[in-house]
Parts: C-alpha cells; sequence; structure tokens
C-alpha cells in the first residue's frame, strides 16, 4: 500500500550515504524528514526502533518502552514506569492527543535562558506554530452551546500541513455545568483562544483528522501518502552510536531489533547527522558516542568526546494526583443543548482550566513566590552538579521568579471531564532530574531519576492545587448535589497531612518528558546552540523535546512539532506558505562548514 512506499525492512536496502540521516521517527523525526526532502535535492533516510504498525486503543507495550524509574526519594520510594512511544510516528502515535501550547510567558523564558539574541521566543515560535499544524474551527452548534472561540491569528492552514487540531462534533452536556462553575471562581480567565499566548479556562483542540475523526500524528502528517523516492524509512532499527571524523559527525551506528543484534551497520550522512530520539533516548545516544558529562561517561568507560554536562541532566515532566475524587449526593440534572453529533468522535478530554499561581492560592502566591526566590540555586541539585548546570539553573531560577506571581503561567492543568473527579497537573514543577546510561548496561535502557519532589517548592506548590480543586467543588454551583470527598477524603486537610498523602500518590510523570539536551548557552548547561547543532562538534544536532529548556505548561506535542519546523524553514512567516526556495538556502547555510 503506498503506506509503505520508501520504508525500508531489510538492511540491505539501505544506502551507504543521504545528505541527512536521522535518528528516530517520531513526532519530530519524521517532521524534520519531510521538510528536508521537500524539494527533492536532499536525500533522507530516518531510522526508527519501533514497527510501521497502526494504532492500537489504550497503552500497547508493542509500541511503547516502558522504563522503571529509580525508585523515588521524594515518593516514599516508589519506581514510576517511564512511557514513550516506540513506533513510526514516536509519542505522537500513543499519546493522548490533548493539543495545545503555552503561554507567551513561558515561552519568553527560553529567551531569557537562551542567551544574547535568542529567537526562542513566543515571537519567534508563533510562526512555526502556525506551520506546523492545521487548524480546523469547531462546529458551529459547538462553538455556540460550550462557548468556544477560536483567533486565526495563531492558527495556519498550510495544504501541506497534516497535522491538524480539529474538534469532535459532540460535546457531553455535563461538561456546562463544571464550565460554569470554574467560570465563577475568582481571578479566572477565559481567553478568546487559549493558544494565542495567554491561559484561563477553555475548551482545547485535540491532534484529530477532522475528516474522519480519527488520530491525527507524526506519521499520517509526515509520511502517509508522500512517496518521495528521496525519502526513506529504516523500521525496526536501533541507532547505537554516532560515527565522527574527527569532531565531524559523519553517520550513524545501528543495528537490529529482530535478529543479529551484534550486526553493527554505518549510513553516511553528507551533510547532517539529526538526533530525533526522544527525551529519553536522544541523552542516551549523545552518551553513548562520547558526548555527555564525564563522571556518567568514566563510570560506562566510555571515552570522552566532548564534555557537555548538560546531556541527560536538567530533566524535567509534568506530574499529577489522582485525585480529589468526589461522589454526588443529588445526581445534577443535565444541561439543555442544541448539540447532535457522535459522542465517539471524541477521542479525548479537551476542556480545562489552565491557571496561574495567582488564581490558585490568592492567600499563599506571594509566600511561595519568596520562599522559592530565597533558595540557593544549587541547594536542590544533586551534591555534585557541575557549576554549569548550577549557573543554568540559577538563570532559570531568576526567570521563574519574575512570572511566580503572573496569572499567565499556567502552574495547574485541571481536566474538566463532566464527573466530579480531578486529577490536577502540576505544570511547573522546579526539581531537575537525570537521564544517564548505566554504567552496567550502557546499552541498555537508560537510568531514568525523575528527582520528584527534590525540590520542596513542587509539594508545597501541589498542595495548593488540591485545595483550589476542593474550593471549586464547594462553590456555589456545585451545592444543591452535595458533593462528598472520596480520595483523599475531607479529613486530609493540614498541609502535613496533604503532603503525606501527595507523597504516596503523585505521579511524576504525565509522559511529557523534556529538557535533556537544552537549548541553552554552553555555560549555563546547554547541549545545543540557537540552530540545535551540538556544541564542541560539527554536523551534529539535536531535533525533539530534549531541547526544550524548561517544560513549558502544556502537553508536549504541539511545541516538539514546532520546534522540528522551526529548526528546518527558520523562515520568516506571516500566514504565507513557507517559502522552501528560503528553506533550502538555509539549509544550504547550515551545512557549511
Ligand atoms: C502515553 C503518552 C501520552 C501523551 N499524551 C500527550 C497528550 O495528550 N498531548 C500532548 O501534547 N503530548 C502528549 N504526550 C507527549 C508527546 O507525545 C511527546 O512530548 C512528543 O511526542 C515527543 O516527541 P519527540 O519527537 O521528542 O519524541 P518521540 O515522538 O517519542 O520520538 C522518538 C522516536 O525515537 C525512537 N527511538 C528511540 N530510541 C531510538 C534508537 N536508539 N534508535 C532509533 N530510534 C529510536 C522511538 O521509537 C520514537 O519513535 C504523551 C506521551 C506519551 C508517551
Amino acid at each position: 500500500s503506498f503506506h509503505s512506499a520508501n520504508v525500508i525492512r531489510a538492511v540491505e536496502q539501505v544506502k551507504e550515504e543521504y545528505d541527512y540521516v536521522i535518528a528516530g521517527g517520531g513526532t519530530a523525526g519524521l517532521t524534520v524528514g519531510d521538510r528536508l526532502s521537500a524539494d527533492g535535492k536532499y536525500s533522507v533516510l530516518v531510522i526508527e526502533y519501533g514497527i510501521f504498525g497502526g494504532v492500537l486503543a489504550g497503552m500497547d507495550p508493542s509500541r511503547e518502552f516502558v522504563i522503571p524509574s529509580i525508585p523515588q526519594a521524594g515518593l516514599n520510594n516508589r519506581s514510576i514506569p517511564v512511557v514513550v512511544g516506540k513506533l513510526v510516528g514516536g509519542s505522537s502515535g500513543i499519546n493522548g492527543l490533548q493539543f495545545f501550547r503555552g503561554t507567551k510567558e513561558e515561552y519568553d523564558l527560553w529567551a531569557q535562558v537562551g542567551g544574547n539574541g535568542s529567537t526562542w521566543d513566543w515571537n519567534g515560535m508563533l510562526p512555526y506554530f502556525k506551520r506546523g499544524i492545521h487548524f480546523v474551527p469547531p462546529l458551529e452548534y459547538l462553538a455556540k452551546d460550550f462557548n468556544i472561540s477560536w483567533d486565526m491569528n495563531a492558527w495556519g492552514q498550510d495544504n501541506d500541513t497534516r497535522v491538524f487540531a480539529g474538534y469532535p462534533n459532540y460535546l457531553q452536556p455535563e461538561l456546562k455545568l463544571f464550565y460554569e462553575g470554574m467560570v465563577k471562581m475568582p481571578g479566572i480567565e477565559i481567553p478568546k483562544d487559549g493558544n494565542a499566548g495567554t491561559d484561563g479556562l477553555y475548551f482545547y483542540p485535540t491532534t484529530m483528522d477532522p475528516a474522519s475523526y480519527s488520530r491525527s500524528y507524526s506519521r499520517t502528517g509526515h509520511w502517509d501518502g508522500i512517496n518521495r523516492s528521496n525519502y526513506e524509512l529504516l523500521i525496526s532499527s536501533k541507532v547505537t552510536r554516532i560515527v565522527f571524523d574527527g569532531n565531524r559527525a559523519k553517520g550513524l551506528s545501528f543495528v537490529p531489533i529482530n535478529g543479529n543484534s551484534s550486526q553493527i551497520t554505518t549510513v553516511r550522512a553528507r551533510k547532517e547527522v539529526i538526533i530525533a530520539a526522544g527525551a529519553i533516548h536522544t541523552p542516551q545516544i549523545l552518551q553513548l558516542s562520547g558526548i555527555g558529562p564525564t563522571s556518567v561517561l568514566l563510570a560506562a568507560n566510555i571515552s570522552q568526546m566532548v564534555d557537555l554536562p548538560g546531556v541527560g541532566t536538567n530533566f524535567q515532566d509534568h506530574g499529577y494526583i489522582r485525585g480529589p475524587q468526589f461522589v454526588w449526593g443529588a445526581q445534577p440534572p443535565v444541561p439543555v443543548v442544541n448539540t447532535s453529533g457522535d459522542p465517539k468522535t471524541g477521542l479525548t478530554a479537551n476542556l480545562g482550566a489552565i491557571i496561574g499561581l495567582p488564581v490558585i492560592t490568592p492567600e499563599k502566591v506571594e509566600s511561595l513566590a519568596q520562599a522559592f526566590e530565597n533558595q540557593d540555586p544549587a541547594q536542590y541539585l544533586p551534591k555534585d552538579a557541575h557549576p554549569h548546570i548550577v549557573a543554568g539553573y540559577k538563570a532559570q531560577k531568576d526567570a521563574f521568579a519574575k512570572i511566580f506571581r503572573s496569572k499567565n503561567t499556567a502552574w495547574m492543568w485541571l481536566i474538566l471531564g463532566g464527573t466530579p473527579s480531578f486529577g490536577p497537573a502540576h505544570q511547573h514543577p522546579m526539581s531537575r532530574g537525570t537521564v544517564y546510561i548505566d554504567p552496567k548496561d550502557p546499552s541498555g535502557e537508560p537510568i531514568v531519576d525523575y528527582r520528584a519532589f527534590s525540590n520542596p517548592i513542587d509539594v508545597a506548590t501541589m498542595i495548593e492545587m488540591i485545595r483550589f480543586t476542593r474550593k471549586y467543588m464547594a462553590s456555589e454551583t456545585f451545592a444543591a448535589y452535595k458533593p462528598k470527598e472520596g480520595q483523599p477524603g475531607a479529613s486530609v486537610e493540614s498541609d502535613a497531612q496533604l503532603e503525606n498523602w501527595i507523597r504516596r500518590q503523585y505521579i511524576p510523570s504525565v509522559y511529557h518528558p523534556v529538557g535533556t539536551a537544552a537549548k541553552m548557552p554552553r555555560e549555563l548547561g546547554g547541549v545545543v546552540d540557537e540552530e540545535l547543532l551540538v556544541y564542541g562538534v560539527q554536523g551534529l544536532s539535536v531535533v525533539d523535546a530534549s531541547i526544550m529548556p524548561i517544560i513549558p505548561g502544556c502537553p508536549t506535542t504541539m511545541t516538539t512539532y514546532a520546534i522540528a519546523e522551526k529548526v528546518s524553514f527558520q523562515t520568516p512567516f506571516n500566514g504565507v506558505k513557507a517559502n522552501h526556495q528560503q528553506a533550502a538556502e538555509y539549509i544550504k547555510k547550515r551545512t557549511q562548514g
């Protein structure tokens, strides 16, 4: 079928050399592969670990890496499964389809820690959000019934952008009750469009092809139906390391997943080697290739090529907790709507309160901000943290201090799903973890340490998210329905009681790992520069979620697409179709020198 054109299943079909060789056919990898091969001038090979398989319902180990984290001291020594995609399309092929971006302030933080003149801020990203996503507005009756508005200044609709943001043709009427209750909470804003730079309460789109109401992901957007002879995809193959000629990256080595794992093949890249294996495996490939922290490479007996302490460091994810959960004492009536449509088109929840600390806790925001500001930057990092890492965390801390008190920084994401059960997500943990190769088995799965709650500010802010959720349920809108708290139970009330419960229940991952090859200056622990080229070598870049220096307050797919688009084009974009001539010139510039 056309889906399989140019999919390589046998290593003999791989050519010796391509212009670009990409490790990882996931969200970013296929986006870059598509864009670089678009005008036919350059040949591209993508090497993907996983299978070329359709998407199944639910979680499925044949399409996922599931790696147990090391036991988390801050979570009563629980180990947390680290889950990332392992198929063509990567995590975009298995994710929860929630699709929105962070606020202007959050991307502006990236530039603040990004060095002089950094273009990785909201204004620098917006063209690529537009370029990367094809927006389809909701149906009129839904927009009316549920008060959904949008701002086309924040969206693109390019014909050759086939990653879609869309809405189902049905929404549960019960959502109206939860919406109306939230509107009345003090400080809640209703943005015209939550994707236009501000947060609040809104219905966001989902990653959905609006023609078929099915998952839209990097495979359907950047591979299926393209069929270019200069764009090839090798599946079921694991990249093991980068091959160098002096300090210039010259290619990738890989082994088959099925069959003889000692059968190493090397493929050369004329122009650039691109690592796009995601925030868990990109640092592993770099470390296996001698690029990383000295102590990590020494322990694994790998000779160092570049001393980059940031590789695998600065690891971040969102976290969440199941609860508080309530039961109704009296069932609320179902709100009246004019909506028709098919409930099955709603592939996922898409209403959220995405709010800042002054809204979550007007009473405590000031004291929390001060407590954070007064921390010593090295205090909660690992004891032996490299001075560059400490400097980078200090820069992040200084930037954050400004926005702790801002309404427009998404500290909490509270999904409203039509029942009184909640799973508040912490969108700005200040703890920083690590992803390092296992010294006993460097090419086995890496050792992942979330270091959850290593910074105590994260527990303190989580406590207030629980309290906000309770305040919401205790508000007048719900009074007649007598909500009664099941989990954790109303008696869990003091800071100490809540902290105790949180440490037992918190999950330090919403499957949004980022930050392990950050785009920051080298002296701040950065791994890649403004153009996402790895410091200290030539011809090597990282293009995936690893490069985010600070996790934005949103699920991470849309941002990952924008990163891949930005680095592929870097052309000014004013709602006009990106110009392939300019793109080609940019790419030429990138590959000289
Ligand atoms: C279960 C789950 C639910 C999520 N829910 C949401 C959501 O609702 N909304 C949202 O916006 N985001 C969500 N995310 C996060 C989002 O999907 C990711 O942030 C994003 O897709 C990351 O893109 P990436 O390109 O960095 O990595 P990926 O898309 O993960 O791509 C990495 C690719 O590299 C491959 N690979 C790894 N190691 C090697 C190797 N050695 N050799 C060759 N290939 C290799 C992998 O198989 C994979 O295909 C979710 C993620 C998961 C896992």
